[in-house]
């Protein structure tokens, strides 16, 4: 199943079920409205056992009271066996349901366009559609189903009281109207708090992974400020609360005013009712019967009904989300393997033309007319100060944003015109927030060749062979299990690996990767510079056949490309060999000298 782009309006909670178990929506459909006829039938059925029994009293002959009871009886088991049948089939209702709905949900979180993770609000709008997709969808079902069950039972009930009291009908439709109104606004604010009160809860969740998660264990134990973020955890966790309360508290007054103004109501129905007895214009058992199906339809309207319109207006709201979470846009073939026949044309070159960017929903240049040209088997390293746009250029030739002016090509092709699952092919990439997966170190290799390399050369050899390349060898020797050892501490007998070692170990995803082009986005900012540099050197002899974009902040580093360039005011102001930068004495020779310096003093 897949969220269609359009507005989803409450019926789609019918039609999305149906679509996904439809035999089974059906049935438990028949089985609502069957049962919620059954409560005005008891109204019949047990009027007539009444008037039956107190005509027993006054003219004997037993026997009459077997076909009412009967009746009763059958009433009650038929409403017995279907709430049975009904739980059943709620059960493969509920596995089919989360299934395909969690699966629909996580496979457009795949495709969603990159600016739209960036964003803020659209990254909320996610975080909330994706909490609990299948559970919001089958509560909308639910609930739209019991609002069906609750229209037909009412509607019985209120033909037979208006039947025989047309003025009670009249008068309980009075009283449930305002409820309704009621019900629905109650809904509505409900959920406007949960979304409000959820924005500080992410930001708790936040606070308390700070405090519990291992990556912070030292630093934690070292500036020892568990408390100052406990405290501040403790006020988002308070907003969150107060906002909650304030809705619940608003509700709750509510919804009892407007109940016990329709009790009291019912009280006075029920005393009415007394006249149409005494004149004998209604029988003893249908008093008492349709006093009972009145207070059921005063606790109906007052506590169930206007339960469920309240579910409903959260319902609607969740619709909200999820007509947006649908019309977010999608890039085709994102989530798919790296295709890499198209590698079948060797990569030759890639071309920035003139490009200009601003990222979206701002103004703010970051390319200004970037011109470039990088050619196959060179390493190129890019330089900047911060926010100069140097990891913004890699966003955008990866295929990560697209809404650039001028024209990036690959081999002269305008990338714009090259399907996702081609364009990943031709890269590999390491970012400085590289991912650290608590999984074995062997399986840490192999997820940089997925798709992109035969089974057979996805061996324990190729990953030994290129953690061998970054000098990790001896490191493997002392792992419990070697390259099996599950990583991090997360998992039993799991071994961590120093700063160091985790970067060699996700620049090695990249070796076993057969993209052209890699691109190290300062992957080993947690070095040393002259680890960084071995690293580099290191990562250089192997990748002799490919093209490599580093970025890097360490000028030394950087002396090991065989050209670099200086990233400036969204252009490349500089462009040569360290050599030739230095001669020039411009902005990359003042900045190695900054540095320099350092090291000299
Ligand atoms: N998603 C985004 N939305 C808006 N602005 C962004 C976004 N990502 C980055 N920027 C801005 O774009 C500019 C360039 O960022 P970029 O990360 O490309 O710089 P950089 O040269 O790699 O910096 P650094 O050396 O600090 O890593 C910065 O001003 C940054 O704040």
């Amino acid at each position: 199943m897949k969220f269609k782009h359009k507005k989803y309006k409450v019926i789609d909670y019918i039609i999305i079920s149906v679509r996904v178990v439809p035999v089974t929506t059906i049935i438990m459909i028949l089985l609502k409205v069957l049962v919620a006829t059954v409560p005005s039938f008891l109204v019949l059925g047990s009027s007539k056992f009444v008037d039956t029994a107190i005509d027993i009293f006054k003219n004997g002959q037993v026997s009459r009271i077997y076909e009412p009871l009967f009746m009763l009886m059958l009433l009650v088991g038929f409403s017995w066996i279907s709430a049975i049948l009904y739980s059943l089939v709620k059960i493969r209702f509920n596995l089919k349901m989360n299934e395909a709905i969690n699966t629909a949900v996580v496979k457009k979180r795949s495709i969603i366009a990159y600016e739209h993770i960036e964003n803020n609000d659209t990254w909320d709008l996610i975080a909330r559609v994706g909490e609990e997709p299948s559970e919001q969808m089958i509560k909308g079902f639910d609930n739209l189903i019991s609002i069906f069950e609750y229209i037909v039972k009412i509607a019985s009930l209120m033909l037979i009281i208006v039947s025989q009291v047309w003025w009670v009908g009249i008068a309980i439709l009075i009283i449930a109207i305002p409820l309704f109104m009621v019900s629905f606004k109650s809904g509505k604010l409900d959920y406007d708090a949960f979304s409000e009160s959820e924005k500080y809860l992410r930001r708790a969740d936040y606070l308390r992974d700070v405090i519990s998660s291992r990556e912070g264990v030292e630093e934690r134990a070292l500036f020892g400020y568990a408390d100052a973020i406990d405290r501040r955890w403790f006020e988002q966790f308070e907003i969150a609360r107060k906002i909650e309360y304030k809705a619940e508290k608003q509700n709750f007054i509510k919804m009892k005013i407007a109940s016990s103004i329709t009790a009291l109501l019912s009280m006075i129905i029920a005393l009415s009712l007394l006249a149409p007895v005494s004149k004998g214009q209604i029988t003893v058992g249908m008093y008492m019967s349709l006093v009972t199906a009145g207070f059921n339809l005063v606790q109906q309207m007052s506590w169930d009904l206007s339960y469920v319109m309240q579910q409903y207006s959260k319902n609607r709201e969740f619709l909200k989300d999820l007509t947006e979470f649908s019309a977010l846009k999608e890039v085709n073939g994102v989530d798919l393997l790296p295709d890499i026949s198209v590698l079948e044309v060797p990569f030759e070159t890639l071309e920035f033309r003139n490009v200009h960017f601003c990222y979206p929903g701002t103004d703010k240049k970051i390319l200004n007319g970037l011109s470039m040209k990088l050619e196959k088997d060179k390493q190129y390293a890019f330089v900047g100060e911060n926010g100069a746009g140097k990891t913004t250029i890699t966003k955008l030739l990866t295929g990560l944003y697209d809404n650039y002016e001028g024209e990036i090509l690959i081999n002269g092709v305008d990338i714009k015109t090259i399907p996702q699952e081609k364009l990943k092919a031709y890269f590999s990439v390491v970012y400085q927030d590289f991912a650290k997966y608590y999984i074995s170190l062997k399986d840490n290799v192999l997820l940089g060749g997925c798709g992109q390399t035969s089974d057979k050369l996805l061996g324990d050899e190729t990953v030994k062979k290129v953690l061998g390349s970054m000098e990790m060898s001896e490191d493997i020797e002392i792992l419990p299990k070697g390259i099996d050892t599950p990583l991090g501490k997360i998992l039993e007998d799991g071994v961590d690996l120093s700063g160091g070692q985790w970067q060699r170990v996700a620049i090695a995803r990249t070796l076993v990767s057969k993209s052209p082009i890699n691109i190290l986005d300062e992957p080993t900012a947690a070095l040393d510079p002259i680890s960084e540099s071995k690293v580099y050197s290191l990562f250089k002899k192997v990748i002799q056949k490919k093209t490599t974009i580093l970025i890097t902040h360490r000028l030394g580093a950087a002396r090991i490309a065989d050209e670099i360039l200086l990233v400036h005011d969204g252009v490349i102001e500089e462009r040569g060999t360290h050599e030739e930068l230095l001669n020039k004495e411009g902005r990359y020779a003042e900045m190695f000298e900054a540095q320099r310096s350092w090291y000299n003093e």
